[in-house]
């Protein structure tokens, strides 16, 4: 394989509900969209999940496009690549930006599944035909506003409840949503709200039979996690402390995490994911994949990722119209009663639609 041209544009979609977690509140979704084409003419797509402003990590729309334009483009143009594996290995003189970093190389996996005429999901190495999925609820303006909206996504079938938490939206919250919802999967996710002087209300939490508490403490911390799993009853889940598999490594071993959110874009790209999957099966840690407000080809690979054997927990991977009016792909991602049916098509086995691609366009550059 050999990429001839990379195409990225600056996409701008309008978000049915606003989104609102501990560092804000996204009304559309901009982000850069990769194209990749090799010389054969086949296309491979990806996704870079960073937001415009630097709330969730230190990458940024504009920082991507800075970084993919000046650095990691040049790397692998016309560069002969035999295993997508490879890519990882030819961006390794580039510090981290792994969200710039996994828009080419999940595009390049791609490429490879069509040329080896078989699904991403088969080329990953899953096995899964189907995948559970749960959905993920941003802060609302009232708690009987978010009992409704949960209300209404346990009737559509996902597997499992996440909603955020932030001070003063937290143990009432869960309370309520117990009391209301007793036998339904929910978890929190805090995305590093707390510090472990809090350690007496996130204890609270422990009342609620939480699936787990996602990233309560600092988002470049795994030593004051590893105090606070000591306290709490219930597992702690890492996100934004786990950029790599040493991270992971590490995290395990200190005893900072019982579950990890894997995300592509945080960790590079598919290869790295695949290989915290396995270290946390060798391991015995679950295991889920987590969510940016994807497009539908994040959310492709998201599904692709999913179908590995150690995905034994309900992720973020919702449907299409979770999201948008109109997606980019298809067929749209579709999960009926919580479960999404892994498309068999090769490559990442949906459409792109090239025309609603350009309607969310700002911009886009060419490279050859
Ligand atoms: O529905 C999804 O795509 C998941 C949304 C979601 O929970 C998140 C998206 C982006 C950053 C965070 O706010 C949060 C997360 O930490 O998982
Ligand atoms: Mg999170």
């Amino acid at each position: 394989m050999k990429i001839d041209n990379i195409t990225i544009r600056h996409m701008e979609m309008d978000l049915k509900a606003p989104f609102t977690t501990s560092f804000g509140t996204f009304e559309t979704r901009e982000f850069l969209l990769l194209e990749a084409v090799d010389t054969d003419g086949t296309s491979g797509w990806g996704e870079s999940v960073a937001f415009n402003v630097p709330f969730y990590s230190e990458e940024t729309v504009q920082t991507n496009w800075h970084m993919l334009e000046d650095f990691l483009i040049p790397l692998i143009l016309h560069k002969e690549i035999s295993h997508p594996d490879q890519v990882t290995e030819i961006f390794s003189s580039i510090r981290k930006n792994n969200m710039a970093k996994s828009a080419i190389e999940a595009a390049v996996w791609d490429i490879y599944a069509q040329q080896t005429n078989q699904s991403l999901a088969s080329a990953l190495g899953g096995t899964r035909k189907t995948i559970d999925v749960g959905i993920s609820i941003g802060i609302q303006d009232s708690i009987e506003e978010l009992v409704e909206i949960v209300d209404g996504f346990i009737n559509e079938g996902y597997k499992r409840i996440k909603v955020k938490i932030k001070p003063g939206w937290d143990v009432e919250v869960m309370r309520t949503l117990r009391n209301t919802f007793p036998d339904v999967a929910i978890m929190a996710d805090a995305n590093s709200a707390y510090r472990l002087e809090d350690i007496d209300l996130l204890k609270q939490l422990d009342d609620f039979d939480l699936m787990m508490i996602e990233q309560p403490l600092a988002s470049d911390d795994i030593i004051d996690h590893a105090t606070l799993q000591k306290e709490l009853k219930t597992p702690i889940c890492l996100d934004e402390s786990i950029h790599s598999l040493e991270d992971a490594r590490k995290a395990v071993e200190l005893g900072s995490t019982k579950i990890i959110n894997i995300k592509i874009g945080r960790v590079g790209g598919l290869t790295e994911a695949v290989k915290i999957h396995n270290y946390c099966k060798e391991n015995n840690i679950p295991v889920w994949c987590g969510g940016m407000l994807e497009s539908g080809v994040g959310r492709a690979h998201n599904v692709a990722l999913t179908t590995l054997s150690n995905f034994t927990l309900p992720g973020d991977t919702a449907s299409s119209s979770r999201y948008w009016d109109k997606d980019i792909i298809e067929p749209e991602v579709v999960s009926e009663h919580g479960v999404i049916k892994v498309p068999e098509l090769p490559g990442i086995g949906y459409k792109i639609n090239r025309d609603t691609v350009e309607s969310f366009t700002k911009s886009k550059k060419h490279y050859k």
